[in-house]
């Protein structure tokens, strides 16, 4: 069965999604489409946290990893995120692939990846944006960029070679699924949208008015 069908240039979507009783296929169908058509970052998803005392925020991640675990990113864990996320490990997930017009909501329990895991992709980064990564105090205040340039600077001196050590606070997080939704466009607003729930091993699934 094809999971996904070919997308008209700049036009809606005829046929609707396809039935399938799990959610995993048809994302890895819908992003090796939006590998081959959006012009940067296919991999770009807002993450939503919460705060415990129930303030939301939201900023765009970098996907870097997905199996049937769930799906990973990496950050800085004294961030605005990192804080929430450690406080209150619950969040959600938002891809739009605006030359595709679909969307994909995940949302789900949120954990830290392995030590050996954000090893070996902070080993994977280019030595600059390790440098970078070790240099930033991600989400506090900063007094000027030069105060930045200068702590890259002072990084890349103390660090000549080729070994730059990831920071103990920057790593993965990897969110565990409980509910996926993948949306489409048709026209005259008549979209299409399909759901996943966890239950148990497997999934139920179901469509939702647009
Ligand atoms: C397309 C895009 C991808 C990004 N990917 C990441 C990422 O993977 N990890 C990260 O820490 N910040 C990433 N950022 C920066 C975040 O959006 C954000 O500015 C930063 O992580 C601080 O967020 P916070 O203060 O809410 O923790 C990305 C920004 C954009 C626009
Ligand atoms: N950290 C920051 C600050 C980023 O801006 C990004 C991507 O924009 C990432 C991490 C994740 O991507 P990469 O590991 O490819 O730099």
């Amino acid at each position: 069965m094809s999971l996904t069908t070919e997308v008209p240039a700049g036009e809606a979507y005829a046929a609707g999604i396809p039935d399938t009783d799990e959610p995993y296929g048809l994302f890895e169908a819908w992003f090796a489409e939006a590998a081959a058509r959006e012009p940067n970052d296919p991999n770009a998803m807002c993450l939503a946290t919460c705060s415990p005392d129930g303030w939301p925020s939201a900023r765009m991640v970098l996907l870097k990893g997905r199996d049937d675990r769930g799906f990973v990113f990496y950050t800085n864990e004294h961030s605005r995120k990192g804080g929430e996320l450690l406080a209150n490990p619950r969040a959600a997930l938002c891809f739009h692939w605006k030359s595709m017009r679909r969307q994909i909501r995940i949302e789900g329990e949120v954990e830290r990846v392995t030590a050996g895991e954000s090893d070996a992709y902070f080993a994977s980064r280019s030595r600059g944006s390790r440098i970078s990564a070790v240099s930033s105090d991600q989400s506090r205040p900063l007094a000027s960029r030069a105060e930045f340039e200068r702590r890259v600077a002072e990084t890349e001196a103390r660090y000549p070679g080729e070994d730059v050590p990831r920071p103990p606070h920057w790593g993965g997080f990897r969110l565990l699924p409980r509910m996926v939704e993948f949306w489409q466009d048709m026209p005259y607003r008549m979209h299409d949208r399909l759901v996943f729930e966890r239950a148990g091993e497997g999934w139920t699934t179901g469509r939702l008015f647009p």
